[in-house]
């Protein structure tokens, strides 16, 4: 999900939410630690988890989130955080990991909480709903995404858009401008969302579409105005009076819905007037579902917004840590490139050496494989994810989770815990992944996190490896990348996607042994 936590014009209302959410956190925690207290004593035989600290001090150290995280992570593997509104359970323990995403599947979902949060925005779509609606979603949507219709299509598309980005760094490259790539790549994977979902040209990444521009500043927004609800305890009471936030959400709703439902309803009109099908083919996600299902337009509606959500942020920041560790490290940029040169041929037209990287091609960049699950590891897209805990339950390390408990996994501590990775769990070494005939070898997925796992597994996970390396392949092969400022520090800002705070401007310049033009 693509929803940032605080973006810079609602900084002053997060701090003053914070100072009310301190003070009842104080409150409410020597009430919850005299409650708890008196509960184990009536019932000895359940043991909860260690208690790490508070909800004050995780926004104490907002701007360090995950830092902070990852220290309590390294005292125990499972802990529990202190809130006023519910208890809060974070491990990063492989085997608690599965039983929760796994074993005990059923009994940890998205809850009543969540749905209520985001329900205005993604209405019943897969991120929101749990039981036999989300069944529904998923073999829906899962089907459509193991298509080879799909995965051609989307391949086409992912190589279009890497070479007009690729255009754009060309260009950069001649006038030695700094740019700010996550910022294009942002844009380019919208894009390719977009089309691949709805079938429709954005082209953010030039911006030569007003009411595309338009539709992407306004969804934005308005992820932003449903992250909100998280921190405001008072959206029910502004979303009852239409004001502030709220009022600007259903605003913002109403265009995308406007934006969407004459999408659908067009395309619609089409498959009514084609006389024969097979002619006039259409293979975006839309399309096909009109053709094969008779899902309603409000379902569609769901369906497609939610995968756009899905598919935006993620693999952009993704793309762009992956660059951060490429600058960082040289010989890594290097050898990925030797890989390129071993099974392309680095010349010939931009367009003509992104068609040369076939699902063939693809298959035999392990390196490059390797290179961005690394990246992954260490910088997760989705760096915690929260679910809520249905009944009372004993976790397999003995301790036990009440009902109503959110229960948190997380895949930015775990990337650099020891008892997982060894000593060298804080260094990227993409070698971590090959066997020793450079074959990349896959990790349990309770351990390597990054794309969930279980039943709920991300079902855009090939659709994102094949975008992410197409556009690695094809921007390695014609640029070398360097950091702007090699001196200054990068982080992240803390957001439900791992976005790097203030993007990553870098200088790229023509490689030596590309002859592409
Ligand atoms: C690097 C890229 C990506 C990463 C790291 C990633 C990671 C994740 C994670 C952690 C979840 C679980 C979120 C939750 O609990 O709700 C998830 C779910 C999902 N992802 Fe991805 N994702 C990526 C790209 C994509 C793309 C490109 C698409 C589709 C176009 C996609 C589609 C989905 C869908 C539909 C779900 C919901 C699955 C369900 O609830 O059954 N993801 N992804």
């Amino acid at each position: 999900m693509a929803i940032p936590l605080a973006s810079s014009s609602l900084l002053p209302l997060l701090l003053l939410a914070l100072l009310v959410i301190v003070a009842a956190s104080l409150t409410a925690c020597v009430l919850v630690n005299y409650g708890d207290h008196r509960r184990m004593r009536r019932r000895k035989k359940k043991k909860y988890h260690p208690i790490a600290g508070t909800m004050f001090n995780q926004l104490l150290n907002f701007g360090r989130l995950h830092h902070y995280m990852t220290d309590l992570a390294k005292k125990h593997s499972t802990y529990r955080l202190l809130s006023p509104f519910r208890n809060e359970v974070y491990t990063s323990d492989p085997v608690n990991v599965e039983y929760i995403l796994k074993t005990n599947f059923d009994n940890y979902g998205k809850g009543a909480y969540n749905y209520a949060i985001l329900k205005d925005l993604l209405g019943d779509g897969i991120f929101t709903v749990d039981g036999e609606k989300w069944r529904h979603q998923r073999k829906l949507s899962s089907y459509e995404f193991s298509t080879k219709v799909l995965r051609d299509f989307s391949s086409v598309i992912f190589r279009r858009n890497a070479t007009k980005l690729a255009g754009i760094l060309s260009e950069a490259a001649k006038g030695k401008q700094i740019i700010d790539i996550q910022d294009l790549f942002m844009r380019s994977t919208l894009d390719s969302i977009f089309k691949v979902a709805f079938g429709v040209e954005l082209d953010s990444m030039c911006g030569s579409d007003q009411e595309g521009a338009e539709f992407s500043a306004v969804f934005d927004d308005a992820s932003a105005c449903t992250l909100w609800r998280y921190v405001d305890v008072s959206w029910r009471v502004k979303k009852l009076l239409n004001i502030g936030s709220e009022a600007k959400l259903k605003k913002h709703v109403k265009v995308i819905d406007n934006f969407v439902y004459k999408l659908i309803r067009s395309k619609i009109e089409l498959m009514k007037n084609l006389e024969d099908g097979s002619s006039m083919k259409k293979d975006d996600i839309l399309s096909r579902f009109l053709q094969v299902t008779d899902t309603n337009p409000t379902e569609l509606r769901d369906i497609i917004l939610n995968f756009i959500i899905a598919g935006k942020d993620t693999t952009a920041t993704a793309l762009s840590w992956f660059i951060y560790m490429v600058c960082k490290h040289p010989g890594v940029q290097e050898k990925v490139v030797q890989e390129l040169n071993k099974v392309t041929h680095l010349n010939g037209s931009l367009s003509e050496f992104a068609n040369s990287i076939t699902e063939e091609v693809l298959e035999r960049m392990q390196y490059l494989h390797a290179t961005i699950t690394e990246t992954l590891r260490l910088y997760p897209a989705v760096p915690v994810d929260a679910k809520i805990c249905f009944s009372d339950d004993t976790l397999p390390d003995g301790f036990s989770v009440r009902k109503g408990d959110m229960v948190s996994y997380q895949p930015y501590a775990m990337g650099r815990m020891k008892f997982i990775w060894g000593n060298d769990a804080e260094e990227f070494r993409p070698e971590r992944w090959l066997d020793g005939d450079g074959k990349f070898q896959q990790e349990s997925p309770f351990k390597f996190t990054a794309f969930q796992a279980g039943p709920r597994i991300c079902l855009g996970k090939e659709f994102a490896y094949r975008q992410m390396k197409i556009f690695s392949a094809v921007l390695l092969g014609c640029f070398s990348f360097k950091m702007a400022d090699e001196g200054k520090e990068v982080n992240y800002r803390t957001m439900i996607n791992l976005h790097i705070d203030g993007g990553l401007h870098v200088l790229v310049s023509r490689r030596q042994e590309s002859e592409v033009d």
